[in-house]
């Protein structure tokens, strides 16, 4: 028994961050993988990449597929523009669990939903069940072989549209090639890759926009 990982690390957000200041959670969740525990949380380096992103879109709906502990959640959401929300999709039950406490710390409750369940099976609700008609960004963070079929399914469901922007982590470590491949051959997307050459590992993201 003992304690999880997710569960130190939320741990040390309550004993280290400021209640209501999301820019000191995101800072200790990254303090805490420095120097305690590496996690999968996108963190300080690819981070800023993905702030750009967030300047460049101002998205007003952004879809996360794995929300983990909630890193890139709270990094996201506390750049939204006034009356944007983050819907935010996690398969496993004790990671969003530890995610909503993150997400109360931040003061972001009313900014972020977290939908629990399998992405493959939220995606074709979306539009039903929580009355979205279409998102403006999509950040990939979930099993990497998921990546391809989500993204086909969110076209099929039409919850991406003309102007779109995917965002993707991981395209080079642990790697999704399929999607690579897919959205970098498509007519329907423009792809731009960022490398990220850092202490630990090669990685990438990929912005690819929806032509409709
Ligand atoms: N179908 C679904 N719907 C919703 N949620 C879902 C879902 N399926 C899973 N989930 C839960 C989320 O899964 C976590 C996915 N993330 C990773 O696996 C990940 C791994 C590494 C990593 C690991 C080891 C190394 F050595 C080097 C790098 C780095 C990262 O940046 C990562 O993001
Ligand atoms: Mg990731």
């Amino acid at each position: 028994s003992g304690m999880s990982k997710e569960e130190r690390i939320l741990d040390w957000v309550k004993q280290h961050a400021v209640v209501g200041d999301p820019q000191s959670v995101v800072d200790a969740m990254d303090v805490y993988s420095r120097q305690k525990e590496w996690s999968m949380h996108v963190g300080d380096i690819k981070g800023v990449i993905v702030d750009k992103v967030m300047e460049e879109v101002k998205p007003q709906i952004l879809l996360e597929l794995g929300t983990y502990c909630g890193y890139s959640a709270v990094r996201m959401a506390h750049l939204l523009p006034p009356g944007g929300h983050l819907f935010t999709i996690e398969f496993n039950e004790s990671f969003a669990t530890i995610a909503q406490q993150v997400i109360e710390v931040a003061g972001l409750r009313d900014k972020i939903s977290i939908l629990k369940g399998p992405s493959q099976e939220i995606i074709p609700q979306l539009k039903k069940k929580y009355e979205i008609n279409s998102v403006d960004m999509v950040f990939l963070d979930h099993w990497k072989s998921r990546y391809l079929p989500d993204t086909k399914l969110l076209e099929e469901n039409g919850i991406i549209r003309k102007g779109t922007v995917l965002l993707a982590d991981n395209v080079i470590c642990p790697g999704a090639p399929d999607f690579l491949e897919y959205v970098r051959n498509s007519k329907r997307y423009e792809c731009t890759t960022y490398p990220v050459e850092n202490i630990r590992v090669n990685d990438a993201l990929e912005k690819a926009v929806f032509l409709g």
